[in-house]
């Protein structure tokens, strides 16, 4: 049975101009009976936050800075909107714990969405997490947050989706059944070139994904397998699991989007196809499931499913991950802060492509985070900038 019109789901989608975003409002179109819009925020895309507003009338939109939000404040009062724009960081943090809001897609990009999840968590939401940035800056005290505040916290991104859709609601079960959990990679677009090769690759050429269209900077971190490290320690949070649970394997179809092997040696995988509307409609309406849009998987078209070895001397970065997992607390902000700058940079065309593993690696092994600093977001965020200023200096030197 259909839910009535009083029992919508209010939904705040932050950074609802990106992939995410766009795939978010999507699923939602497709369920008014379930959903309604209570907010949407972006950073840069006036035109298109507009545009949005203009279709699912929201109580706010956000946008960081003023100028952006003084424009958008014109484009819509021109149109005649009655929603109301806020500006600052501040603000992203109100939409996500607003008392009227029932349910937040994190699909911010980058630690600038640790804030906003923490004050979710906070007020107890329904929090559906795409920022996987943020549960690697916030680490434990993400965690805590979400157990104090009683907030449900879904995962999106989707290999933890996939985790997720193998095991029992109950995560107090969790531990027990899994041995260990396995993520598949793509190898993403230079799977078979020679890693020696890789040092004149364009932005062009690594934001090309063989399987999965997405943002920019998640498109550099499945070239470089960053976003497969990023994943291995959002897993280590999210399924409460040690470092060594945590497996790779390459699986260029991106069908089996992860596996659980579990104590009795039997593997659960949950399969697909890779359509990131699947795991936000199931994080959207769990523990139902409801339409979301995606192609059905015909096994005939893609019969062969195939797996190869993570290698170490062919993807170093990813193995920065389970350094970063058991050095001091802190470590994975300090790989997180200096893979946002390298990507930037090597966007910008002032950073080599091989050269990111570079600033990643130095940036872990020479910078220690101090003793305290991972109790409060504030430390946190302190943490971030010192990280962002060492990986800034790198960048400089290597690109003199
Ligand atoms: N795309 C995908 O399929 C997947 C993405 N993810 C994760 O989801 C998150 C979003 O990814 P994706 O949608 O690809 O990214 P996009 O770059 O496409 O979108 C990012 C969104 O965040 C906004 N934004 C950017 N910077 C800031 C900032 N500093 N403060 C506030 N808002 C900001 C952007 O606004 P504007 O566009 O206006 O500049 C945009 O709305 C990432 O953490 C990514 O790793 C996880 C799995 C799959
Ligand atoms: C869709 C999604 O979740 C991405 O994180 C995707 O998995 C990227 O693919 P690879 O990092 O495996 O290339
Ligand atoms: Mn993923």
């Amino acid at each position: 049975m259909s839910a009535s019109p009083q029992q919508r789901q209010r939904v705040s989608v932050l950074g609802s101009t990106g992939s995410i975003g766009v795939n978010t409002l999507d699923v939602l179109a497709r369920h008014p009976e379930r959903y309604e819009v209570f907010a949407l925020s972006a950073m840069s895309r006036v035109d298109e936050l507009a545009a949005q507003c203009l279709q699912w009338r929201p109580r706010f939109a956000v946008m960081p800075e003023a100028a952006k939000a003084a424009e958008l404040r014109r484009v819509l009062r021109e149109q005649g909107s009655q929603t109301e724009v806020l500006d600052g960081a501040a603000a992203l943090a109100e939409i996500a714990a607003h008392p009227d809001v029932d349910a937040v897609m994190a699909a911010i990009v980058g630690a600038a969405g640790l804030a906003p999840c923490l004050a979710a968590a906070r007020a107890g939401k329904r929090l559906l997490l795409a920022n996987k940035e943020a549960i690697v800056v916030g680490g434990a005290l993400f965690m805590q947050a979400v157990e104090q505040g009683g907030a449900m916290l879904l995962p999106v991104d989707s290999e933890h989706s996939a985790i997720f859709q193998c095991l029992p609601e109950d995560p107090s079960t969790w531990a027990q059944r899994i041995d260990h959990i396995v993520l598949t990679a793509s190898g993403g677009p230079f799977r078979q070139r020679d890693p020696a090769s890789l040092a004149d690759v364009t932005p062009e050429q690594a934001v090309a994904h063989p399987n999965w269209v997405m943002g920019r900077k998640i498109s550099v971190d499945s070239a470089t397998m960053m976003n497969k490290a990023l994943e291995v320690i959002e897993a280590r949070w999210l399924f409460h699991l040690r470092p060594e649970q945590i497996k790779v394997v390459i699986h260029p179809q991106s069908i089996i989007h992860s596996m659980v092997v579990c104590r009795d040696r039997s593997v659960l995988a949950q399969l697909g196809t890779p359509d990131m509307r699947v795991p936000i409609a199931y994080a959207l309406s769990f523990p139902e499931r409801v339409e979301s849009g995606a192609e059905q998987l015909d096994f005939l078209a893609k019969p062969t499913l195939t797996f190869e070895d993570a290698d170490e001397r062919r993807f170093p970065g990813l193995h920065l991950s389970w350094q970063a997992l058991r050095a001091a607390e802190g470590s994975t902000a300090v790989l997180n802060a200096a893979n946002e700058e390298a990507v930037a940079a090597f966007l910008e065309r002032r950073l080599r492509f091989d050269h990111i593993y570079r600033v990643n690696r130095q940036s872990l092994e020479e910078l220690h985070p101090e003793a305290g600093e991972c109790a409060s977001v504030e430390g946190l965020l302190a943490l971030d900038a010192r990280a962002r200023r060492h990986a800034q200096a790198l960048i400089a030197e290597l690109s003199a």
